[in-house]
């Protein structure tokens, strides 16, 4: 991929998470600034994958061809205040974060921006990241497919045709590593208390996730509910426990979960 000058503006998990991917996937480590006011995130990054660092954002948002803003939300128009004094109009400005909108940012940097937005998730650190893309009609082809390449250098894409839909990717892609998360420590916890030490029950758990999330990607033309069935033996063990979360309504509590996540996205862009 083209290798362009890349200031990430934040350095924490997700910013993290991207970078590692990057590098795996060999992209100039020389290229990459990451910034943060403090060094906790910035010496392991620039240890790890000799990447520039900088506790000055403007320097490294005047410095760069493309400029990534990867702080948490609520900071965003601190961070962006000062960033105005950035001619943005050869740059490439990409947003990570959850709850801003296109039109808050031009805002907050005071600029017409040529912008993406992007909803990635933390499996980006393996090159297995799910993103979501979002650009109006004016980005230009090549920065079309700088942030397309950016982003499958450290997994899978989808482009959105409307903006309120990275909401929906944040559901059902940016968030949900922690709902597998929260599920495989639920398993854990029960092997454990049926007796499992914690080191079998993590293999017991992480194995198995890897297995049902690798026979998913093998039978593309497989749907998820006959792989369910192929596991559930009638009248055995697997129908009993499906049963249960049936009976407790699973499929609800999901659904509740991500219009709770879309919701939250909403009323974050209000917000901040
Ligand atoms: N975590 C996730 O799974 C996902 C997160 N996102 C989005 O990514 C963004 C970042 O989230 P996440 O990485 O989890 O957050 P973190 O809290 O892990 O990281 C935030 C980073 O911002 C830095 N920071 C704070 N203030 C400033 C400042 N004034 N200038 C520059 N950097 C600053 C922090 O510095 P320091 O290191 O000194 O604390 C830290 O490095 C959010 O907007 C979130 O919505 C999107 C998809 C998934
Ligand atoms: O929890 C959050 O708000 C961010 C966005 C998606 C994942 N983490």
């Amino acid at each position: 991929m083209e290798q362009r000058s890349i200031a990430f503006i934040g350095a924490g998990n997700m910013a993290r998470s991207i970078i590692a991917g990057l590098i795996a996937s060999g992209y100039d480590a020389k290229k990459i600034t990451a910034t943060a006011p403090s060094e906790t995130r910035l010496a392991p990054l620039q240890h790890d994958f000799g990447i520039n660092t900088d506790s000055d954002n403007l320097r490294a948002a005047q410095q760069a061809d493309v400029v990534v803003l990867a702080v948490k939300p609520q900071l965003m128009a601190d961070v962006c205040l000062p960033l105005q004094a950035v001619d943005f109009s050869n740059k490439l400005v990409i947003s990570i974060a959850a709850g801003i909108n296109s039109a808050r940012l031009a805002t907050m940097l005071d600029s017409q921006l040529h912008l993406v937005r992007v909803m990635p998730n933390t499996p980006a650190l393996i090159g297995k990241g799910m993103s979501g893309l979002y650009a109006d009609s004016t980005l230009a082809p090549q920065d079309h497919q700088f942030a397309s390449d950016l982003l499958q250098a450290v997994g899978e894409i989808c482009w959105v045709k409307q903006e309120a839909d990275i909401n929906g990717i944040i559901a059902a892609a940016g968030s949900a590593p922690a709902y597998f998360f929260l599920f495989m420590e639920a398993i854990q916890q029960q092997a454990m208390a049926q007796g499992f030490d914690e080191q079998t029950a993590r293999l017991l758990v992480q194995q198995t996730a890897l297995g049902a999330a690798e026979m998913v990607q093998a039978n593309p033309e497989t749907d998820l509910a006959t792989l369910r069935q192929q596991v559930t033996s009638k009248g055995g063990t697997t129908a009993e426990a499906i049963n249960t979360f049936n009976h407790h309504h699973l499929t609800e509590i999901v659904a509740k979960a991500m219009q709770a996540a879309v919701a939250r996205a909403q009323e974050m862009e209000q917000l901040f």
